[in-house]
């Protein structure tokens, strides 16, 4: 058996800033090969700082007794569909796999109107520290339109194919910035898992991860399971920033003709006592416009695709009628 070191994914850290002429083309070989790739922080422009003041606000959040989440929850239609608190129980990831539901929390947060409010009620520690949360939100949009736009160059069409289809000053969108925690529970048994097997499902996900809390694992093309590296340059001890890791959804595999891959991924409790304890995350996951049409980009380097390995024949829907359908299958609210 090799070391741990070897049996982790091999995800690339790709710089993206305008100083690496090739970031398009590398980023579009990660997203074709793995689905995943790291964006090297020093050039997507979150500050560690922002990301740590979000963590420390989460934890506040999750910290929280039940009674006070429950007044933000999911379940409580308040929120509208997709947003607010999620208690232990209420998502399973892979209904179809899983005899139990995730164990983990989460508080799912839309994005601001052009007033800057929120249709959802939130919580105090997220009230408290609005400009945080809203800058984060920000800083994530920006790191999305900058990837779509290096995928647009590097699929040969128009810069803002698909920016312009995620513009929202056009429209609302199914994007969710989410909290997530995952304890340390006692009591888990060989059949519990932190997140079950899934794809996401919007365009791209931005996923922050904490030194010293891992648990992510991808689905290689063996079928394997892989591990994903928190700190993949070995740089937290330096007090640097981590890369950003992000992943292609299933509407961007769409779009694409499966050319860019959703993979599956999952987050698993720690099989040795290094990374016991409990696990925080926080994930953007960016959608399009509600309205936007999943049809295949015009691109030549999609159709050759299509070409070579067949393209599978889809109903044109919208990416909102594509997200309620995942919705539906995978949250118990009632
Ligand atoms: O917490 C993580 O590391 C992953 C979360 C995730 O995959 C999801 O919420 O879709
Ligand atoms: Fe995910």
């Amino acid at each position: 058996m090799g070391s741990l070191q070897e049996e982790q994914a091999q995800i690339p850290v790709i710089d993206i800033s305008p100083a690496n002429k090739n970031a398009p083309a590398e980023l579009l070989d990660a997203a074709c090969r793995f689905g995943f790739v790291f964006v090297a922080n020093n050039e997507a422009g979150i500050s560690p700082e922002l990301i740590s003041k979000v963590f420390d606000i989460s934890t506040e959040f999750f910290a929280l007794p039940n009674e006070v989440k429950q007044e933000v929850s999911i379940a409580s239609n308040k929120a509208g569909k997709n947003h607010g608190w999620l208690s232990q129980g209420v998502e399973k990831l892979d209904p179809k796999v899983q005899v139990r539901a995730d164990v983990k929390e989460a508080f799912n947060m839309g994005l601001p109107d052009s007033k800057g409010t929120f249709e959802q009620p939130l919580p105090s520690p997220i009230t408290q520290n609005l400009s945080i949360i809203t800058s984060f939100q920000s800083a994530c949009s920006s790191l999305c339109d900058a990837i779509l736009t290096h995928f647009a160059t590097a699929l040969q069409i128009p810069t803002d194919w698909f920016t312009s289809r995620h513009d929202r000053t056009k429209g609302p969108s199914g994007t969710v910035f989410r909290l997530l925690y995952y304890p340390q529970t006692p009591t888990k048994t060989d059949v519990d898992i932190r997140a079950g097997a899934h794809s996401d499902y919007g365009s791209i996900t931005c996923l922050f991860q904490l030194p010293g809390q891992p648990g992510l694992e991808i689905k290689t093309p063996s079928g394997d399971w892989a591990p994903v590296p928190v700190d993949p340059l070995d740089q937290a001890k330096e007090g640097k920033a981590l890369p950003i890791l992000v992943n292609i959804g299933d509407l961007l595999e769409d779009w694409t003709g499966g050319l860019l891959k959703s993979t599956k991924h999952r987050v698993v409790f720690p099989k040795s006592e290094e990374g016991a304890g409990d696990r925080y995350s926080i994930a953007y996951f960016c959608h399009p416009l509600d309205d936007a049409l999943l049809e295949p980009v015009p691109s030549e380097v999609v159709r050759e695709h299509v070409r070579t390995h067949g393209g599978k024949e889809r109903k044109v829907i919208t990416a909102r009628d594509h997200l309620m359908e995942r919705l539906a299958a995978t949250y118990s609210v009632k």
